[in-house]
């Protein structure tokens, strides 16, 4: 079975309230009635009313079984607008300007989940990644146990033609844009986190790199060994090789060839990839011309789920999201005893 649709069915089996603050978007929308058809979430749409409501019309999508919420006449903004002034007081926000910004779809909806109203958000295909985990970042905060807020794709390879099957684990291919040594071993462990709860398998690790256990000899291949040896001291029962090409993580034969030691043995199900001009392109080239299928960019390192999409996404695109979201919920309850 593919992961995806184990990631569905276990978000079937106990749905979580996903609010999406994009609902004027006919794709989200879409992906909304067919949460809400299949059980996988309860879906709260946060909104212009009137906006969603003619489209929905338009659209012929009947909105039962979601909740619809417009900030503008809200009673849960008002408490939000002071959440949000003690947050931000710090960094010069006067609670005039926190009551405008908790009116914005994107911060309403980031605060419901931080409040608990909701277990998770998705937005991003309207808005830019860049504001989506912004708003994240200073609305819901980071896990305590990660010192960085990165993302990752889950990349399905599932066509006839695809010699390597399955779910792999792409970081950071949407946010941190040139992660020292210390930030990428936070990723790594991170992603191998993301491994666990979504694929399910223990996760093994490819730092990656144009240096296979340094037969290049560059500052940049430094970072990415120092990266890996930080992760192996944090993580000693993780398998992590670093630094390794893109051949050697994913290829036994050629692994063998190049890394005898490895402790992935080419079946890495976890990428990493050294700066997000190599993951933004790594991950857009296994879709657009390898055929796989992207969900995301996921973030982690978040106190709560809070997700991103391509502004490229379809509506299938953001049904696996919320289905993601609700299993990363589940972990976040799991967590804290839930
Ligand atoms: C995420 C991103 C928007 C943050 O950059 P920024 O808005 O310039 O953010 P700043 O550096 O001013 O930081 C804003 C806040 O977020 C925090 N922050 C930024 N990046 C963070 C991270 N990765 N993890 C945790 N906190 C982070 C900062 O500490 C700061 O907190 P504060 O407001 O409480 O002081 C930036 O990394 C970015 O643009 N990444 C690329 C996104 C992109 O375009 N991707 C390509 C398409 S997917
Ligand atoms: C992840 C990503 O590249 O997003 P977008 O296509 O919206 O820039």
């Amino acid at each position: 079975m593919k992961a995806i649709n184990r990631i569905i069915d276990r978000a079937r089996a106990r749905p979580g309230r996903v609010v999406l603050c994009e609902g004027d978007d006919p794709r989200v929308l879409q992906a909304a009635l067919r949460a809400t058809r299949e059980g996988t979430a309860h879906i709260l749409l946060v909104g212009e009313r009137q906006r969603i409501t003619q489209l929905a019309e338009d659209e012929a999508i009947d909105l039962g079984g979601m909740t619809l919420i417009d900030p503008a006449d809200s009673p849960l903004a008002a408490g939000y607008a002071e959440t949000l002034f003690r947050l931000r007081e710090k960094k010069g926000m006067t609670l005039a300007q926190a009551q405008q910004e908790v009116l914005k779809p994107l911060v309403f909806a980031n605060m419901m989940v931080r409040a608990g109203d909701a277990d998770g958000s998705v937005a991003g295909a309207v808005h830019t990644t860049a504001d989506v985990v912004r708003t994240a970042i200073q609305v819901i905060g980071t896990d305590p146990s990660f010192k960085l807020v990165s993302s990752f794709f889950l990349m399905m390879m599932c066509e006839p033609f695809h010699s390597l099957k399955g779910g792999l684990i792409f970081s950071d291919c949407g946010l941190v844009v040139e992660p020292n040594a210390e930030e990428l071993s936070e990723i790594a462990m991170a992603a191998a986190d993301s491994a666990r709860t979504l694929l399910g398998e223990e996760p093994r690790v490819a730092m990656l790199s144009f240096s296979t256990s340094g037969s290049a000899k560059h500052a940049a291949v430094d970072k990415v060994t120092a990266a890996a040896e930080r992760v192996k001291a944090m993580r000693p029962g993780l398998a992590i090789d670093g630094d390794v090409q893109l051949d050697a993580a994913i290829v036994a034969e050629i692994a063998n060839r190049k890394l005898p030691e490895s402790q992935v043995k080419g079946k890495a199900n976890v990428l990493i990839f050294p700066n997000l001009e190599a993951g933004n392109i790594g991950y857009k080239l296994a879709e657009r011309v390898g055929g796989a299928v992207a969900i995301g960019p996921l973030l982690q390192g978040l106190a709560k789920p809070a997700n991103d999409l391509s502004r490229g996404c379809s509506s299938e695109d953001v049904f696996h999201v919320i289905a993601v979201t609700v299993v990363q919920a589940h972990e976040v309850a799991a967590k804290a005893g839930g």
